[in-house]
């Protein structure tokens, strides 16, 4: 009874794992788009689907109550993830989204916001093959809607509205083991600011360790060693376009970025993304660049503190200052923006730099996926070059 729904779904099967045969490639072929259905799925009938303009307050604001209330939360329901408007604005608005892929289902009679789920198009390369694909996201069916069957249906709609724009393959990310994951990646956490993270129960004391001995473990210096360590700004997209196209060309899976779409997801934005560049003080040549995104989390049922300030890391390329050195230039910085912690995936070449800097293993693990995309063998987490939000 378990993946009733996925087993129906051109993704890669269990019970294919081993099967040798299976080429590489798209699990089924494109249809004619006037064979797409052209209509909605059917919603059990109290509700109605709805498409949800991210430019319209008030719709952002009623996706954001959604999520800050009823999205993921950790395994022991202690935090969930609390996105802000302007981030799911940034992350719903890349170059070339469509808005019919935000998708919400309201009920008919109170126009209440019960469900969301949502696409955006990106260029791909998986191995040698560019692939347009959809990256879904935000799936959401309020808490008190769920076990009703509603994600299928809202997997559906999402799918059925991707092939409207000619596009047959996706990517997403999932805490759970669903049919089948491409790679599962460990993620780690290294403390910016220990007391809090220990009184709200996301950190335990060591063993044999004193909260002063916790603190000194994890000072950081107040500003970044490196020389030339600068915020990233618009004259850099192209130094920076450069770097990460060439980087990213080593890993398996990974997303195929021009200009456009560096200046869109990699520039700093206040309280969504912050990025850093290294300015050989010599050549002026950009050598480096890190980033990480902000993704608070609200805190269930403690009685003083309500939001954990978590930075994520994002896309960080290391040509000539020590990846090591420029990661923890990246923990000083958001250490100087009062984050309380920073997490990371153990995808690229993160799992070089864990360790060493005092990073600590997470709780779960984040399995990434592609629909209707076959691949040959399970990826290694560092042949992955693709972080979604
Ligand atoms: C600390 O607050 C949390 C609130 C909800 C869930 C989790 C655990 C968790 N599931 N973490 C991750 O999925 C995760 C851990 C490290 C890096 N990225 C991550 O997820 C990203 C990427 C996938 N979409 C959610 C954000 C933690």
């Amino acid at each position: 009874q378990r993946h009733k729904f996925w087993e129906t779904q051109p993704v890669g099967q269990f019970k294919d794992l081993h099967d040798a045969n299976l080429p590489e490639g798209p699990i089924e072929p494109p249809t004619p788009i006037s064979e797409v259905k052209q209509e909605p799925y059917n919603l059990p009938n109290l509700y109605e689907w709805v498409t949800c303009d991210m430019n319209s307050e008030d719709t952002c604001a009623e996706v954001y109550n959604l999520l800050s209330n009823n999205y993921v939360e950790d395994d022991e329901n202690m935090f969930r993830f609390n996105y802000s408007k302007e981030f799911l604005r940034w992350a719903l608005h890349p170059p070339g989204y469509y808005k019919t892929w935000h998708i919400g289902v309201r009920v008919k009679s109170s126009k209440k916001l019960v469900a969301f789920i949502t696409g955006i198009p990106a260029r791909m390369r998986v191995r040698s093959e560019i692939v347009s694909m959809a990256e879904v996201n935000f799936l959401c069916v309020h808490k008190k809607l769920r076990s009703k069957r509603l994600a299928p249906v809202m997997i559906k709609e999402v799918t059925r509205r991707v092939h409207l724009e000619n596009i047959w393959q996706a990517a997403y990310t999932a805490g759970v083991v669903l049919p089948t994951p491409i790679t599962s990646c460990q993620y780690w956490h290294r403390s910016l600011n220990p007391k809090k993270l220990i009184d709200v129960g996301f950190s335990r004391l060591g063993p044999r360790m004193t909260m002063s001995r916790t603190l000194k473990l994890y000072k950081l210096p107040d500003s970044p060693v490196t020389p030339g360590f600068r915020k990233m700004e618009l004259r850099d997209v192209p130094a920076v376009t450069r770097l990460l196209r060439a980087y990213l060309l080593q890993f398996a899976v990974a997303p195929d970025l021009d200009e456009l779409d560096v200046e869109h997801w990699i520039l700093p934005k206040e309280d969504v993304v912050d990025s850093f560049v290294v300015e050989s003080p010599e050549s002026h040549e950009i050598t480096d660049f890190c980033s990480f995104y902000t993704l608070p989390s609200s805190i269930l049922g403690h009685p003083t503190h309500s939001i954990l300030k978590a930075a994520y890391s994002y896309y960080i390329v290391a040509t000539k200052t020590p990846l090591v050195q420029l990661m923890n230039d990246a923990l000083i910085a958001a250490k100087q923006k009062d984050f309380d912690v920073f997490n990371a995936l153990d995808v690229m070449h993160n799992e070089t730099f864990l360790k060493e800097l005092k990073y600590g293993p997470g709780d779960g693990k984040l399995h990434y996926y592609l629909y209707n995309y076959r691949i040959k063998n399970i990826l290694r987490p560092w042949e992955l070059g693709l972080v979604l939000l």
